[in-house]
Order: C-alpha cells, then sequence, then structure tokens
C-alpha cells in the first residue's frame, strides 16, 4: 500500500508502507566498541568541533561546499559504524549524518531500510547508539547530525532525549517524520541544548510552506531533491537547479541537498547548481553494508568517500 503523508515537516513526501522486520523487542546488548581500536587520545577534538551552521560558514568563506554522508547506526554492527565514522570524517567529511535504525522508516527506500533492518537484528538501540557516540563523537573533527524518526525521540521525552544527545558530542538533528507545526517542541529543547534542528523541503512543497520551513531551520536546509523514497537514481531532476534558487531567494542560510546521489557525477552537478551541501546515504550505506566483511565494507566507504569528496571545491 501507497501512503502520501502530506504533513511531514518535508512538506510532501509520497511514502510507501513497506513492511520491515520489526522485532518486538530488543535483546540486551553491549556495545561492541573496541577501545584498542582507537587513535590515542592525542586527536580529540571535543571542544573544537564546530556546529553544523559554524561548518558551513567557515566552507562558504573558504568557497568550498559541505560533503554530507550517512550511515545507518549499528550496521553491520555498533563497532563498524564507529570506525566508519572515524574513516568518514578521516576522508574529509564535513558534517556526518547518522541514522538511528527504526523499524518503520517510512521515508526510506529499499538499501537504508534493509541497514535498518540489519541492525535492528543485531540488537542496536538508541542507548548503545549513545555510548558508543560518547566515545566517538569526541575523537571526531566534523559535528555529527542525528537522524531519528520521532517515535524513538518521543519514547524518551524530548527534553531528555536533547540533552542525552547533547552530552554525548551531537551538535544536530533531523526528524523527518515531524510536521512543521509540531517542531515546537522539538524547536525548542533543541534550542536549549545548542542542538541545531534541520529541516525538510522536497519539490512539491508549496511556496509559503517552503518559506516556513526554511524560517524555521537551524543548521541548514535539506532540500529534497525528488518525491519518493531515499536510494539512488540514474540522475538527479535538473529542477533542484530552480528550488536552489528559490530558497535561496528567502534565506541566506544554507541549504544542502540530498536523496538520489550516489555517483562523483551527481555530486559535482548538484554543487554547481549553488548547493551549499550535498547529501549521500543509501550509496554510503550499500558500500558499507554489503560488503563481504566489515573491514572490507570499511575499505570500500573508505575508496568511495574520497571518490565523491574529490570532485568538490
Ligand atoms: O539515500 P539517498 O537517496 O542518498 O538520500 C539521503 C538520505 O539517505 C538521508 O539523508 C536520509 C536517510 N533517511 C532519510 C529519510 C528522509 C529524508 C532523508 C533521509
Amino acid at each position: 500500500m501507497a501512503i502520501s503523508l502530506k504533513s511531514t515537516a518535508a512538506g510532501l513526501f509520497q511514502l510507501k508502507n513497506h513492511n520491515t522486520h520489526s522485532p518486538s523487542r530488543f535483546p540486551s546488548f553491549k556495545p561492541l566498541v573496541s577501545t584498542k581500536r582507537f587513535t590515542p587520545m592525542a586527536a580529540l577534538a571535543t571542544s573544537q568541533t564546530l556546529g553544523i551552521s559554524e561548518t558551513f560558514s567557515k566552507l562558504k568563506n573558504q568557497g568550498k561546499v559541505a560533503f554530507i554522508p550517512y550511515i545507518t547506526a549499528g550496521d553491520p554492527d555498533l563497532s563498524t559504524t564507529a570506525e566508519a565514522l572515524k574513516v568518514l570524517d578521516s576522508c574529509g567529511s564535513d558534517i556526518i549524518e547518522l541514522g538511528v535504525p527504526y523499524s518503520d522508516p517510512l521515508a526510506d527506500g529499499p538499501v537504508i531500510q534493509a541497514a535498518a533492518t540489519r541492525s535492528l537484528a543485531r540488537g542496536t538501540n538508541l542507548n548503545a547508539i549513545l555510548s558508543m557516540l560518547k566515545e566517538v563523537a569526541p575523537r571526531l573533527s566534523c559535528p555529527i547530525a542525528l537522524f531519528a524518526y520521532y517515535n524513538p525521540i518521543l519514547k524518551r521525552g524530548v527534553e531528555k532525549f536533547m540533552s542525552t544527545i547533547r552530552d554525548v558530542g551531537i551538535q544536530g538533528l533531523v526528524v523527518p517524520d515531524v510536521p512543521l507545526e509540531e517542531t515546537e517542541l522539538l524547536s525548542r529543547e533543541a534550542l536549549k541544548n545548542k542542538i541545531e534542528l534541520v529541516m525538510l523541503t522536497t519539490p512539491t512543497t508549496p511556496t509559503d510552506r517552503m518559506k516556513a520551513i526554511v524560517e524555521a531551520a537551524e543548521g541548514f536546509v535539506y532540500l529534497v531533491s525528488s518525491v519518493g523514497v531515499t536510494g539512488a537514481r540514474a540522475s538527479v531532476s535538473d529542477r533542484v537547479q530552480t528550488l536552489l534558487a528559490e530558497i535561496k531567494e528567502v534565506t541566506t542560510k544554507p541549504v544542502a541537498v540530498g536523496f538520489g546521489i550516489s555517483k562523483p557525477e551527481h555530486v559535482k552537478q548538484v554543487a554547481g547548481w549553488g548547493a551549499d551541501g550535498v547529501i549521500v546515504g543509501s550509496a554510503m550505506v550499500k558500500v558499507l553494508g554489503e560488503a563481504k566483511s566489515p573491514d572490507e565494507g570499511l575499505k570500500a566507504l573508505e575508496t568511495f568517500t574520497k571518490s565523491l569528496k574529490s570532485v568538490l571545491p
């Protein structure tokens, strides 16, 4: 059954109701992070890590475009996620989007759904993700935006969720299934905890709504390049160029484009259209999660990240 969720912050997602493996209860889970694989303390970067909008300002001053990879936490396991965050950081990612796996990921296409299913099947839960981040986030030089559906946030309590993610070193948050009208509590608590709440707009968002979304957005505006679910596409719609110009007419906030970007050509094209950031999700998840072993996945992730990053100014 296909449903259309008209009231997301994104405006209009044409969402499919995919039935994913949804375990009714998580097995108890101990984080698998092995500290011996970390680089020594020298790399600690906590206090110097810039926020999301500060990162964009810095890049803008340097005439650069942000490279923003997305990966799903816990796929194939949390210690590999910890390593993947370090690989992405050291290959020059400017911001990393880390997805909290969820059993009903409405906006996600098959690749990210499969990653979430693998991760949940291994028992990944929010607490385990947060304790992994507590170790790893301070060792990264780029900020992390957590990507979570509303349900796990609500379960924990918005206030507690925000202060907890702040404490582990997260700078931004994307919640794809909350309508703009209902972001008040999220925005307020995010602000209190210096978490930048990113908002999404799509090609079918009416102009007035787009303006309201842009107004409310912190960190950056996420321009969804095409209607539908996440996942690689053969090309990026050239409507993105017009949409970017329309958003930039009403704001000076940075705009990053995501959905369907999977190749260096796409990255280059979107940057050439004036985007301040380029987001690549499913393609990263596929490279990492579908490799024969975690180590091979990490190596492939490194090569792939470098190939995408190298075409950006
Ligand atoms: O996977 P893609 O097509 O490269 O798109 C980015 C995307 O994965 C990431 O930003 C994302 C993951 N889940 C989402 C849900 C809604 C909006 C965006 C997302």
